[in-house]
């Protein structure tokens, strides 16, 4: 059946062992353009493994995944080329600039950018201009993303993976992370973001999905009246993982 347009992350049936331990089992998940979705789980609950799956380093079993419209195995390169990834500790070069950073990044994803556009991008994001031509080295992990994403938004890719955004974020950090992603998903962009913050699911997802044992077993949209009551999805959570 041909896929419908608007969905820029899928996968369906998705099921992948490693030897004889199973960490996705039948996973289905999908995010539309312009639409963030938390994926919550305990640990060991196979939200990395999903990421790699879509990124197209981890090869499942049975099912099918769809990253824009590819397959991230058969046509990784292109996939890749779509995507934008945030891993929970942003690899950056410490000895270069917030700009030779930026600078050098989108060379190698062979989209340069002008510095204008590069500092258009900074500013967006939220990075003070103080810190455009100084080295990472002193850099705090919410400059650091801010560097990443600013790098996300040059690239205009249609789909963004985030594992753990927030964690070791201060409130306020967190506040200013949630309010560019909503900046993100304005641009038609699927953001898929792994997280143990319920909160910031909370303030920012459209939808939150709960995975136990490589599978969603709760999915809660925003527009339901739960996704305000804090205390009910915590509750919610604690029990989802608690059952399996
Ligand atoms: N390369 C691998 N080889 C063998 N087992 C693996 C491999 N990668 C992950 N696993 C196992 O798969 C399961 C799911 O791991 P995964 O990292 O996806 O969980 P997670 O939900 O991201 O957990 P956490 O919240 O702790 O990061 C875990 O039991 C893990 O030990």
């Amino acid at each position: 059946m041909p896929e419908p347009a608007s969905a820029s992350i899928e996968l369906s049936g998705v099921s992948l062992s490693y030897g004889a331990h199973r960490v996705l089992d039948g996973l289905a998940l999908r995010v539309d353009r312009g639409m963030i979705y938390a994926l919550l789980g305990g640990n060991g609950a196979g939200k990395s493994t999903t990421l790699s799956v879509l990124l197209g380093f981890a090869k499942p079993d049975a099912g099918a995944v769809r990253v824009a419209g590819l397959d991230p195995v058969a046509k990784a390169d292109a996939a890749r080329q779509r995507i934008a990834y945030l891993p929970e500790n942003v690899a950056l070069y410490e000895h270069l600039t917030a700009i030779e950073n930026a600078d050098y990044l989108l060379a190698l994803s062979g989209e340069p950018k002008p510095r204008e556009a590069i500092v258009g991008a900074f500013g967006a994001a939220g990075l003070q201009e103080r810190a455009w031509d100084q080295q990472l080295g002193g850099f705090s992990k919410g400059m650091r993303q801010k560097v990443a994403i600013a790098v996300a938004l040059l690239r205009e890719v249609p789909v963004l993976l985030l594992d753990e955004p927030t964690s070791g974020l201060d409130p306020r950090a967190t506040a200013d992370f949630n309010g560019l992603l909503a900046a993100v998903r304005e641009r038609g962009t699927a953001v898929l973001m792994v997280t143990h913050d319920l909160m910031s699911a909370v303030d920012v997802a459209d939808r939150i999905g709960f995975i136990d044992a490589g599978r969603i077993v709760d999915e809660v949209a925003a527009e339901g009246a739960e996704r305000f009551d804090l205390r009910a999805l915590h509750d919610r959570f604690a029990n989802d993982v608690a059952a399996a």
